[in-house]
């Protein structure tokens, strides 16, 4: 499995508010799987890839990446690996204005210390992936909300990670890019066996996977 969480619980506390928003969740992804995690607002979905990557930490319970306990790695050893082994496709697109598509594309490598002329022949390589070759020097001001949707695609699988996390990854597309967005995640992972997590509202998206999990107040339901 590359992924087992058993009996997680995570607590946010603002002020006397205490909100479970993941209560008692155990699951198993296994390499290759591409799975949906759906539910209503505020359910947790969210909560639980941000706890299930290591982006945040869990108040009980463990998660297990490729059988390592992520609560035996110091956060220096979780953003390392993080670096190396997943990719994040997030709805707030986190590119950086400054750089252009290109460069924003190369930069997972050049901090995992790759060196830059192959860094670069990579980042072009994943840019014609998506269909963006000719964006390549544009920075993100630049470009449409599908097409730097695409660059953080490009960026979130340019080291070829094992794991892919994105949260809403069609979330704010119009339904024709939304849907070759989908279709060229579904491609990647077919020909490189990436394990998938995608959460989403979309039911075209659940339709298209190998597994939906259901979540409902913090909960599998
Ligand atoms: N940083 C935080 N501090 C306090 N409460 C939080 C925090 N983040 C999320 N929550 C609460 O935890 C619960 C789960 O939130 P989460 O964002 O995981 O839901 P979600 O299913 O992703 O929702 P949506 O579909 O609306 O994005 C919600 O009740 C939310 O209000």
């Amino acid at each position: 499995m590359v992924i087992k969480a058993q009996h997680v619980k995570k607590i946010y506390r603002s002020g006397q508010l205490r909100i479970e928003a993941l209560s008692d969740i155990s699951l198993e992804i296994a390499q290759g799987e591409m799975v949906a995690v759906m539910g209503p607002s505020g359910c947790g979905k969210t909560t639980l890839l941000n706890c299930l990557s290591g982006l945040d930490t869990i108040d009980e319970g463990d998660i297990y990446i490729r059988g390592d306990n992520l609560r035996d790695l110091s956060e220096r050893e979780r953003t390392a690996y993080r670096a190396q082994h997943m990719g994040f496709i997030f709805q707030d697109f986190n590119l950086l204005p400054v750089l252009s598509a290109v460069e924003n594309v190369e930069l997972p490598l050049l901090v995992t210390r790759v060196p830059s002329q192959k860094a670069r022949r990579r980042a072009l390589e994943m840019l014609d992936i998506v269909d963006l070759s000719d964006r390549a020097r544009h920075r993100p001001a630049e470009l449409s909300g599908g097409q730097r949707q695409r660059v953080t695609i490009a960026r979130a699988l340019v080291n070829n990670p094992a794991l892919v996390w994105a949260d809403e990854p069609t979330g704010n597309l119009d339904s024709t890019t939304a849907s070759d967005i989908m279709n060229l995640l579904l491609q990647l992972n077919r020909e490189q066996q990436q394990t998938f997590v995608i959460v989403t509202h979309a039911h075209d998206i659940g339709e298209q996977v190998h597994r939906i999990i259901s979540m409902r107040d913090g909960k599998i339901v």
